[in-house]
């Protein structure tokens, strides 16, 4: 709760009217009946006059009840959804300054149901709240104060229908309740599957799973249908079972003033208040139980809420004014271990690169390559040891003088749905036509990019649905070299370009973006063979450097590496 209070307080005014408006509303519901009462009196006392004054007041005050209903309605509303979209647009933010360890430490989609339907929730329950949670005590305390001065003989009839409609209420909410934590969960396993199928499908097609993934899919699928009949069907037994209760109460209190009217005739009139507030009881009773399971809901979702705020990002920048770096880049026995892990991913690690230089990196899979670039591009910080660029230490730089040194491109980097003009303008703002133009040259994307009808302003589509495999790589590489880093970090990110436009981009980059210093991560020996020096990886530690020329001849697993590529294409120089 404490988490929403901030939230509140900015719609104090709307808390305050809506807060006002139930006031008026349950006013306005308790005293009708009276008026009633009074009305019927008139009747039966023939006084023209007093039924006339009393009908029109009971008019009126059906007006009042209404528009108390609607100000209280509107004004739960608009505070409900002010809260929600500020706390959605406040996990954003505070999300947006994790570091990556930290999105990774709830996942991605996490986060996404955690901003979307948990924010939902919270919405739900503050506009019930302030719909329901001033009137429903109000209504059954002052239904019964009337009730009982309407017709205090009849006391036991209203306790033995509080008694059974409470005992029908626990016992049906109780379970209704771990019923709708159960649909929650099971809505969140129907999207986990069908987003992974949806965002696979063409695994899914070219290996024909299509049968599978239904079957996968009908399994959460089913049990959210049965789970959902079975809410169905309490709920279809548990309001007959409230109305029945509710009107056996009616009858019996119709009845035994039957018995009696003749000797008390004013027992006519207030029979039918009585039986009014019988049911305004029910109705508090009612909606209270729904609002405890909507609230037990919807506290989940705050917890959840609160976890992500109380998560502070594990990683800080310091604070300073931009400035430009070097693009040298040092590790000095660096050691890193991924959170979670026991045994360190990189093993003391040391190497220097000299500015404008490139520096391939090659290693079996998992022996740290792409961890090793992380690091440099300060996604997590090392264990023990220092990552220095131009030598300062990245944990001593800005965020932006870091992010502008250092572009990293990845073999499957996300483009953003837009055009790519906007893709491009993420990394450079001011990017002219003529920037676009150059860069697009290097990653050699500039032939199909000015093929397209809008050419820089054609769309990407939602993951770049649009563009191939090799045309995404080309796009992503636009976007790294646009904005001349100091350093740029390909990791695979050529791996769907075909050998000659692989070289033209390598040719581009060395005329190009001489000072650059290029850091290269590939399977294939060919795309780093020409780097001025090579890093060797096995399970997390350096195990050779130098040239290609060098490692050829001194340097087992290198030279393992190289004959099997070698055997395999046949073309490879020595
Ligand atoms: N985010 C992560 N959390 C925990 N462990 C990770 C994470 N990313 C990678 N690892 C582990 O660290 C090791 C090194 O992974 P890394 O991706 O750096 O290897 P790589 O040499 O780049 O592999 P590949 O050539 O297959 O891309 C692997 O054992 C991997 O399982």
């Amino acid at each position: 709760m404490k988490v929403l209070l901030p939230y509140l307080k900015k719609y104090r005014r709307d808390a305050i009217i809506s807060t006002l408006a139930v006031l008026v509303l349950v006013f306005a519901t308790l005293w009708q009946p009276r008026l009633l009462q009074t009305v019927m009196t008139a009747i039966m006392a023939k006084d023209r006059a007093a039924v006339w004054q009393n009908g029109i007041w009971l008019i009126v005050l059906a007006a009042i009840g209404i528009v108390g209903g609607v100000v209280n309605t509107v004004y739960s509303a608009r505070l409900a959804l002010g809260v929600a979209t500020d706390l959605r647009a406040d996990i954003y933010r505070h999300v947006q300054s994790f570091a990556y360890a930290d999105v990774e430490t709830f996942s991605a989609s996490n986060l996404v149901v955690r901003m979307t339907n948990d924010v939902q929730q919270i919405q739900g329950a503050v506009m019930a709240a302030f719909q329901q949670v001033t009137r429903i005590p109000l209504l059954f305390f002052g239904a019964l104060a009337l009730a009982l001065t309407t017709m205090p003989q009849q006391w036991w009839v209203i306790l033995a229908m509080l008694v059974i409609i409470v005992l029908v209420a626990v016992v049906a909410f109780r379970q209704m309740s771990s019923l709708f934590g159960r649909t929650q969960q099971l809505i969140e396993n129907v999207n986990t599957v069908a987003r992974e199928n949806l965002m696979g499908i063409r695994v899914v097609k070219s290996f024909v799973q299509e049968d599978n993934q239904i079957k996968t899919f009908a399994k959460p699928s089913d049990e959210l249908r049965d789970v959902t009949t079975r809410i169905g069907e309490l709920f279809a037994v548990l309001m007959p079972a409230f109305f029945l209760t509710a009107n056996v109460a009616i009858a019996g209190s119709v009845y035994l003033v039957g018995t009696q009217v003749l000797a008390h005739p004013a027992y006519i009139a207030a029979v039918s208040s009585f039986t009014s507030y019988l049911g305004q009881i029910l109705f508090a009773v009612i909606n209270g139980s729904f609002i405890m399971t909507f609230a037990s809901r919807a506290f989940i979702s705050m917890g959840r809420v609160r976890e992500v705020f109380d998560h502070q990002p594990s990683m800080h920048f310091v604070d300073g004014p931009e400035k430009k770096v070097a693009g040298d880049i040092t590790f000095d026995h660096v050691t890193f271990t991924y959170p979670g892990d026991e045994t360190p991913t990189l093993k003391d690690v040391s190497f220097t690169v000299p500015a404008g230089q490139m520096l391939g990196i090659v290693g079996a899979t998992g022996s740290g390559k792409t961890t090793l670039a992380q690091l440099i591009a300060r996604l997590f910080d090392p264990d023990s040891g220092r990552v220095l660029i131009g030598g300062v230490d990245v944990r001593e730089l800005p965020e932006a003088t870091l992010r502008d040194a250092v572009a990293f491109v990845l073999q499957r980097s996300t483009l953003f749905s837009g055009t790519i003009a906007q893709n491009l303008r993420q990394v450079k703002k001011e990017a002219t036509a003529a920037s676009m133009h150059r860069a697009a040259e290097i990653a050699q994307a500039a032939e199909f990019i000015e093929r397209l009808p809008e050419t820089y302003d054609a769309p990407v589509e939602e993951r770049s649905a649009n563009f191939s495999g090799g045309q995404k790589q080309r796009l992503a590489i636009t976007r790294g070299v646009i904005a001349n880093p100091e350093i740029l970090i390909l990791d695979d990110a050529t791996s769907a370009l075909d050998a000659k436009s692989e070289k033209l981009v390598q040719e581009a980059l060395d005329r190009d973006l001489k000072h650059t210093t290029t850091v290269v991560i590939a399977e294939k020996i060919s795309s780093i063979i020409r780097a001025d020096s090579i890093l060797v990886l096995d399970g997390g530690r350096v195990v050779g450097e130098g040239t290609h020329q060098e490692l050829v001849r001194d340097n087992t697993i290198y030279q393992e590496i190289y004959q099997t590529q070698k055997a395999k294409e046949g073309r490879l120089p020595a």
